[in-house]
């Protein structure tokens, strides 16, 4: 199978923003990206169909809750994640350790791996690289995840430092575990929290191994949206430039752009689809509550600027009706316009790129969709 690639087409002279594509065995996509979360082997409510008709060409899924439920075996007897959810796009896999971390309230994490309860039985279970690496190799996605630790926000610097060492021996070992050896498709971690010198030690010893992409882990885990743009603005620079750059669970439409202009190529992040099955939806107006008894009779679109099948076809009074009743219907509705919104964005920040006005492109969006301007 083909390895993965990254192909740089411009940086823009506005900011530190760039224009790709990344190349996979299941198609390739435009950067920067949006891809919406599948946890469970599905975009929840949403078919393949309407993603495809949306232009979401990678989505995500998750080696920890696929292992737990179904198990991996079913996927792999299934022929794999692609066959299983009848998606022929590009599929990225996270490791399973950040949901250790953040699921699990019983966690030991030694040299060999982390003893943890699943979250939803209470057994006790361990991860390990090799065990993780075993996973996403049955579940057969595109794009595989190195197994990491992702620190609690705030982490003092002496158990950073002891975790980015670890996360590095552990990624060695995701390499070494990895089967499908020629077609790479294992990305590495870079760690290091807020620190800029384990920032730097991380990206060292990860990019020595020479991995196809790079993730930045140890973000979007509470911390304030300066600390992550900072934190960006000094690792970026330190990944290969001919790689792709994925910064993980981010995220709300203003963290997507300034991390574009910090030079971020991939994202993912559960909020569209979170908050759309309550009814949150993300408009060029800023976020609408269509619960709110305001929308009862308003028979206008959730966004009189989205072309989206939700807007083209429903008003605010219907969608709200649904949601109130906790219609199924509602929530497809509102997880379409969020994703679709998203990727629009997506859209405008690598058309912004291409015409080289990334930052005049920040400053207007900020202003329409109600961000304080820093
Ligand atoms: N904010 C996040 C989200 C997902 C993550 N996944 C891994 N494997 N590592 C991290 O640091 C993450 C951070
Ligand atoms: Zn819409």
């Amino acid at each position: 199978m083909a390895a993965i690639t990254y192909e740089h087409i411009k940086t823009c002279k506005q900011t530190g923003a760039r224009l790709g594509k990344v190349h996979t065995p299941h198609g390739s996509f435009d950067t920067p990206s949006f891809m919406p979360v599948g946890t469970l082997a599905t975009v929840k409510t949403m078919s393949p169909e309407e993603l495809q008709e949306m232009q979401a060409n990678i989505i995500l899924s998750n080696t920890y809750h696929l292992w737990l439920r179904p198990g991996e075996d079913i996927v792999k007897e299934a022929g794999g994640l692609h066959q299983f959810m009848n998606w022929d796009g590009a599929i990225l896999t996270d490791s399973g350790g950040f949901q250790v971390f953040s699921l699990s309230d019983l966690r030991d994490i030694v040299e060999e791996g982390v003893h943890f309860r699943n979250h939803i039985s209470g057994a006790k279970l361990f991860l390990s690289p090799e065990k993780a690496m075993q996973i996403q190799n049955d579940l057969g996605a595109d794009i595989m995840m190195a197994f990491d630790e992702c620190p609690p926000y705030p982490a003092s610097y002496e158990y950073m430092k002891k975790s980015v060492e670890r996360t590095s021996r552990w990624a060695e070992r995701c390499l070494e575990a990895h089967q499908r050896k020629n077609d790479q498709g294992l990305f590495g971690i870079i760690q290091g929290g807020e620190y800029e010198d384990l920032r730097k030690l991380s990206a060292q010893d990860l990019t020595s191994m020479d991995f196809p992409g790079y993730a930045i882990g140890g973000l979007s885990v509470g911390e304030p949206k300066d600390v992550m743009n900072r934190v960006l603005e000094f690792t970026t620079p330190l990944l290969p430039a001919d790689k792709p750059r994925y910064l993980m669970g981010v995220g709300s439409p203003d963290s997507l752009v300034d991390g574009a202009i910090r030079g971020v190529d991939m994202f993912d992040c559960v909020l569209p689809t979170r908050i759309a099955r309550n009814g949150t939806c993300m408009t060029s107006q800023g976020r609408l509550v269509v619960r709110n008894a305001k929308f009862a009779r308003d028979f206008s679109p959730l966004d009189p600027e989205c072309d989206c099948y939700t807007c083209r076809n429903y008003t605010r009074a219907y969608i709200r009706h649904l949601v109130k009743n906790n219609e199924t219907f509602g929530m497809r509705l509102t997880t379409y316009h969020n994703l679709y919104f998203l990727l629009e964005l997506m859209g405008q920040v690598r058309e912004a790129i291409q015409q080289d006005r990334l930052g005049d492109f920040r400053e207007a969006f900020f202003e329409q969709y109600g961000f304080n301007q820093p």
